[in-house]
């Protein structure tokens, strides 16, 4: 979110103002103020649509014969759901599949998906979803929320994009950025 929000300063601008509406400058985020920061939500999800951490996706394994949708899958085969494509598939979320455009989320996943709820899937699906969800999000939020609260932040001429999977996606050569204080 750094990096993006680095790149897209209106978007920074815009969560700045958000932040500060619901918790002013000085104010550490709570739980319920959290919940109600909006574009944030819309911000996170861009970011993990466009740079999905589990970018490999995850298996599943089929017990019994069955049909799932135009496929006859059969017991005992484990198949692989690649977040990664789902999440770059311009048949979903459209020829702009690979611009930041928070604005996607505005009106909740199943519009951002062309109707497709289940192609978002940052954190898996299911009974298995991430055990960490709620934690990993919320974390990030407070975080992200505490910066904007302080400092604003441009990405650094220094900067190579660098994207590495390795166990998750992350910046090989870091992601350098210019900080100033409020
Ligand atoms: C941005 C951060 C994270 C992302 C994108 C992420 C993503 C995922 C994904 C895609 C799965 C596979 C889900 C499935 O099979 O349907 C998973 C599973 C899991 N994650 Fe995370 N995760 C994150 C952070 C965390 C954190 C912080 C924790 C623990 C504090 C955590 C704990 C787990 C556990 C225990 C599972 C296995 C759940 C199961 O098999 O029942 N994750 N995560």
């Amino acid at each position: 979110m750094i990096l993006l929000l680095s790149i897209h300063q209106d978007w920074q601008e815009k969560a700045r103002k958000e932040v500060f509406s619901v918790f002013g400058r000085d104010k550490t985020p709570d739980a319920d103020g959290i919940t109600r920061l909006k574009l944030m939500g819309m911000i996170m999800n861009e970011t993990l649509r466009l740079y999905s951490p589990v970018y490999s996706g995850f298996m599943r394994d089929v017990d019994k014969d069955i049909r799932l949708g135009k496929f006859d899958l059969p017991a005992s085969v484990q198949f692989h759901i690649p977040i990664m494509a789902i999440h770059h598939d311009p048949d979903i979320w459209g020829e702009d599949v690979n611009l930041f455009k928070p604005e996607r989320f505005s009106e909740g996943i199943a519009k951002a998906t062309n109707n497709n709820p289940t192609a978002f899937m940052p954190f898996g699906m299911g009974p298995h979803i991430c055990a960490g969800f709620n934690f990993a999000t919320n974390e990030a939020k407070i975080t992200i929320a505490m910066i904007l609260q302080r400092f604003t932040f441009s990405l650094s001429p220094g900067y190579v994009h660098s994207p590495f999977p390795f166990l998750a996606v992350r910046p090989e050569k870091g992601v350098q950025v210019i900080i100033n204080a409020l």
